[in-house]
């Protein structure tokens, strides 16, 4: 890494290298992987581990293990994630600190906060954060779902320079090698757009999740806040050889020249939208100068259940238009309104209900 001088790092490994054949954790790739931990550091560059597999390493602990059932499968994750964390530890003779993290603790500010306070205390340290999804606890409502994604959210909230995602691929192609013969692989994106989207498959091993589709969109996360991002192959030892020699070894994404402000990128890549409002056609945001902001007298549904202050969707009614915006009304009270629309009552509804959501930060949803 002569060349790239980075002062931190977000290395994201995959399932299939930490327990390829769902047989417990292999030694087989995690040599290589270590090794180039350890020359990072020697380098004077701090590493942050993002690490999957504890599904795929406990598996091998349970009858069945094709077709897992939910608590199966979060009972893989507990058993699994000891092992992964032995496994890990074997190899350095510096301490490594546990950490599991769900959407929640990016979705609250508090926690947000907490999570960085402690990742930044172990670096110092020179203790080496493993973090992983805390499989066990999460819902639908809180998970993040893939590693991938978060990895770049570990990434942003960590204030790191590049994000190296270790997969079973070379990097991405324009369509899945595994199912196209004459796939051709990309070197390097320079802004990921919906072509780029159009590109990503699903997982094709056993063990992964998410396959390219959450690779880009970890890659779009961590670029838009300014990091450098690589999607390598992490079975090859050169991989992570060429990395230190400050070549690309798979598919680097350029990060933005102008790097989104923390607040928007959070809004944008991190927030979960509580609820959604369906407003009139013909609304734009972010807005014109002197366009009128979304009122109440806009407003067609109301779905879900949000405070003020909660992230929401807003969609126009024919679809053309999302954003994610912070409301400034609870759903209970924008309910009412919509139900209480008639003649009498909305003149003063109007008049005491400003804005629907807040024009600080305004999301616009493309994809
Ligand atoms: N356009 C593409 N380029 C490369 N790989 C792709 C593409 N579309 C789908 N894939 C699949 O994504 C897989 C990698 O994702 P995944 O299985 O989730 O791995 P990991 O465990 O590393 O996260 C590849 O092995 C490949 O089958
Ligand atoms: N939290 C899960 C990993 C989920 C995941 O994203 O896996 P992968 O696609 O292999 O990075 C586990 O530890 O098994």
């Amino acid at each position: 890494m002569k060349n790239n001088k980075w002062n931190r790092i977000v290395l994201k490994v995959g399932s299939a290298l930490i327990a390829p054949e769902r047989k417990g954790c292999s030694s087989r790739y995690l040599l290589h992987i270590a090794k180039f931990i350890l020359q990072c550091r020697d380098m004077g560059t701090e590493v942050i581990l993002v690490s999957s597999g504890s599904v795929a390493a406990g598996a091998h602990l349970f009858k069945n293990i094709d077709k897992p059932s939910l608590p199966i499968k979060k009972a893989m994750a507990a058993a699994g994630q000891n092992e992964m964390m032995s496994a890990w530890d074997r190899f350095f003779d510096f301490p490594s600190a546990q950490i599991l993290l769900t959407h929640g603790d990016f979705q609250d500010r508090e926690r947000y906060d907490s999570v960085r306070e402690t990742i930044f205390a172990l670096l110092e340290n020179g203790i080496l954060p493993v973090v992983n999804e805390n499989d066990v606890v999460t819902t639908d409502a809180l998970k993040v779902g893939d590693n991938d994604n978060l990895s770049a959210m570990v990434a942003a909230a960590a204030d790191a320079d590049a994000l190296i995602i270790c997969s079973d691929i070379d990097g991405l192609y324009n369509k899945n090698p595994h199912t196209n013969d004459d796939a051709v692989m990309i070197k390097q994106v320079s802004v990921i757009d919906q072509s780029i989207y159009d590109m990503a498959g699903g997982a094709h091993s056993s063990v992964g999740t998410g396959g390219m589709q959450t690779k880009i969109e970890a890659a779009e996360k961590a670029t838009s806040h300014g990091l450098t991002t690589y999607i390598i192959n992490g079975f090859k030892e050169n991989s992570f050889e060429q990395l230190i020699l400050g070549n690309n070894p798979g598919t680097i994404f350029a990060p933005y020249a102008k790097p989104m402000e923390e607040d928007l990128h959070w809004l944008t890549h991190t927030a979960k939208a509580q609820g959604e409002l369906v407003v009139e056609d013909g609304f734009e945001y972010p807005l014109e100068q002197h366009s009128e902001q979304l009122t109440s007298s806009e407003l067609l549904e109301v779905h879900g259940e949000f405070s003020a202050g909660d992230t929401i969707l807003v969609r126009s009614d024919d679809g053309k238009h999302k954003v994610k915006a912070e409301a400034n009304y609870s759903s209970c009270l924008l309910n009412f309104i919509t139900k209480h629309d008639n003649a009498e009552d909305e003149p003063d509804f109007q008049h005491h209900t400003g804005p629907l959501v807040s024009d600080k930060n305004i999301a616009v949803i493309d994809h």
